[in-house]
């Protein structure tokens, strides 16, 4: 044995990956995830460390409590059987420390969704686990599409939503939601990477969601995995071989090949996300799909994120709310009640509720009527309001400070325009700056590259391609601004107002002018106004005020008021008479008002 991978060893060992890399840390060895490769020497090191362990684990055994394993749902099955009495161990885990203390939140399966290019088989493989990891169902025979299946693994379980595509992730996502943990990215090993697995990786990336992606069709004679692995590097996606830390799998949906790898790491990734979720907690979930069945009515899919549900709860989804008249799994048989990571159909909605509408429970049916009322209200208030509320810096350009990023979408007519502005654009990366080129495309942008814009708050440029009519309804209903340029330079301006839209704005203060105080007139609404004259530049409504009284300065506040005679004015220019306002009542003639303005100082 020379080297060996991570997970290979763990699995051996019959340890956890993450304790695994735990020891790896505390021996100071460096390794980008559970599939890098470690050398012979580290091995035995690591079997020493784990034989002493066991050594101290079995003495202490004798006196102590069994050691509390983790919760029964994700307990690996791959544990060897040295303490045969994990049945009766595992359930009073949580029961034993009580509802506090240091009771931890399950583990809960991972969901997984599956994006890529067109015809480089998704469904393919979608059906291949399905066929060979889902349990046939006993009676019927006929399962529904209902949107997601749960697939069994010697690791445990695993969902994968079964709509494929980016389309179904980014209108889930562009609602707020976030379903799935994983993507699995699929390229086809004949035909390398196209334009819409870019985008689905962006999509992947944007969702900040760990990915794998899946070689596919490897049993054609014309595959070529290596030239997918090599092109993946064009885009800063560096294989695990190729010292990366991406992991690539070549499958073939056709054949089988690889698909049980495939699982596999998609359920080592799951452990190192280390995804947790409550049944106990309060219900969360997340519309999949939404359908009308002929005879059964509305039926919606819905992904358990948090909670339990259960028959005869009470649901809100948006302005509607239903209760559940019966559930199904996602094998098509009929459940009472459902933990997080369960794809779920239900039947009790009204309406049709759109993927990626959140779901909430209610106590009863008055809660859910108060929960919708509540919510119309609130849009009523807001159509009626429009409200065109001005944002603070720091909600349009986050936390101040830090460094910050304009996210691009860039379609062009022709390769060499979109590597022309790239080019350009990378140069116009500063410290305080990032330009982060989402997704650069050729031909005229889609709705998915509005939903991608819209949940990344990004800017979609065109260069020599237009937007259709509906791609652009999308964008103006979604606040998403598209900008069409026939000459490169006005694109590149436009990232440069961009730009400068995101660098936090410095001020200085100007000064305006100066009046001397002749008189100190009581007004009983206003308080004292000070009968001045100016004496150069000029004072402003709303500019800042510095009272100097000699030489010291005895107050700084606002000119909040300014007037000639009876009349309100804006501004008093030199040599004229006039009566100031300020947000202080103990000005006194003799003293001078200085006023001053923050302006916006260009920044080159
Ligand atoms: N030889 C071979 N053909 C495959 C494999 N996977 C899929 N195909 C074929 O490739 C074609 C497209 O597969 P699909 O699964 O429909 O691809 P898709 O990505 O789901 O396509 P869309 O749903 O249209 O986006 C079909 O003819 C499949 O039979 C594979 O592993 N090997």
């Amino acid at each position: 044995m020379s080297k060996v991978r991570i997970y290979t060893l763990a699995k051996d060992l019959g340890v956890e990956n993450a304790r695994m890399l735990e020891i790896l840390d505390g021996l100071g060895v460096s390794y980008k995830s559970v599939s890098s490769t470690i050398e012979e020497d580290t091995v035995e090191l690591i079997k020493q460390i784990l034989a002493e362990e066991q050594a101290e684990g079995t003495s202490a055994e004798a006196t102590a409590e069994p050691t509390v394993q983790a919760p029964a749902e994700q307990a690996t099955p791959e544990q060897p059987a040295a303490a045969p009495v994990p049945q009766a161990k595992a359930a009073p885990v949580t029961d034993a420390q009580g509802d506090g203390g240091t009771s931890e939140v399950p583990h809960r399966a991972p969901v997984v969704t599956i994006m890529g290019h067109v015809d480089h088989g998704k469904t393919s493989l979608l059906d291949y686990i399905r066929k060979t990891k889902v349990a046939a169902k006993e009676a019927g025979g006929i399962t529904q599409h209902v949107g997601a299946f749960e697939a069994k693994t010697s690791k445990g379980k695993i969902v994968f939503i079964d709509t494929p595509g980016h389309e179904a992730f980014t209108t889930i996502r562009a609602r707020g939601a976030n379903v799935a943990d994983i993507a699995i990215i699929v390229i086809a090993a004949d035909d390398s990477l196209m334009p819409q697995t870019r985008e689905a990786i962006a999509h992947a990336q944007a969702a900040k969601v760990p990915m794998i992606v899946a070689i596919n069709k490897v049993d054609l004679p014309q595959a070529d995995p290596e030239r997918v692995k090599t092109d993946l590097t064009q885009l800063n996606l560096v294989p695990e071989e190729y010292g990366g830390d991406l992991v690539v799998v070549p499958v073939s949906a056709r054949t089988g090949e690889g698909v049980e790898d495939l699982l596999e790491y998609i359920s080592l990734t799951a452990e190192l996300e280390d995804l947790r979720a409550d049944p106990r907690a309060a219900f969360g979930g997340v519309v999949i799909e939404g359908k009308v069945d002929k005879q059964a009515g509305v039926l919606a899919t819905v992904m358990v994120q948090e909670g339990t549900l259960h028959v005869g709860d009470f649901l809100v989804v948006g302005e509607n709310y239903g209760k559940i008249k019966a559930m199904t799994d996602s094998a098509g048989a009929r459940i009472k009640e459902a933990g997080p990571s369960t794809p779920v159909q239900i039947l009790g909605f009204s309406e049709v509720p759109s993927s990626g509408e959140k779901v909430q429970s209610a106590k009863n049916e008055h809660a859910a009527r108060e929960v919708v009322a509540g919510r119309v209200d609130t849009r009523r208030d807001a159509e009626n309001a429009r409200v065109q509320r001005r944002l603070t810096l720091e909600e349009m350009m986050g936390p101040l400070g830090s460094v910050r990023t304009v996210n691009l979408i860039l379609r062009a007519d022709t390769q060499g325009s979109v590597e022309a502005i790239q080019g350009i654009l990378a140069r116009k990366e500063s410290d305080d700056v990032k330009i982060n080129v989402m997704l650069a495309g050729i031909g005229a942008p889609t709705e998915g590259d509005v939903l991608l814009a819209s949940t990344a708050e990004a800017t979609i440029l065109c260069f020599s391609v237009t937007p259709s009519g509906g791609v652009k309804k999308v964008a103006d209903s979604k606040g998403v601004d598209i900008k069409s340029f026939r000459i490169i330079y006005e694109l590149i301006d436009e990232v440069d107002r961009l730009i400068k839209g995101n660098v936090e704005p410095v001020f200085e203060e100007k000064y305006l002018g100066r009046a001397e105080v002749r008189m100190v007139i009581r007004h009983p609404k206003s308080g004292n106004i000070a009968g001045s004259y100016v004496r150069d530049g000029s004072l402003k409504r709303n500019a800042k005020a510095r009272v100097l009284r000699g030489k010291e300065v005895v107050y700084e506040g606002t000119i909040i008021g300014l007037k000639r005679f009876k009349d309100d004015v804006r501004e008093v220019q030199t040599g004229f008479e006039c009566g100031i306002n300020i947000d202080w009542n103990d000005v006194m003639e003799g003293d001078i008002i200085e006023a001053s303005e923050m302006v916006e100082v260009e920044q080159a």
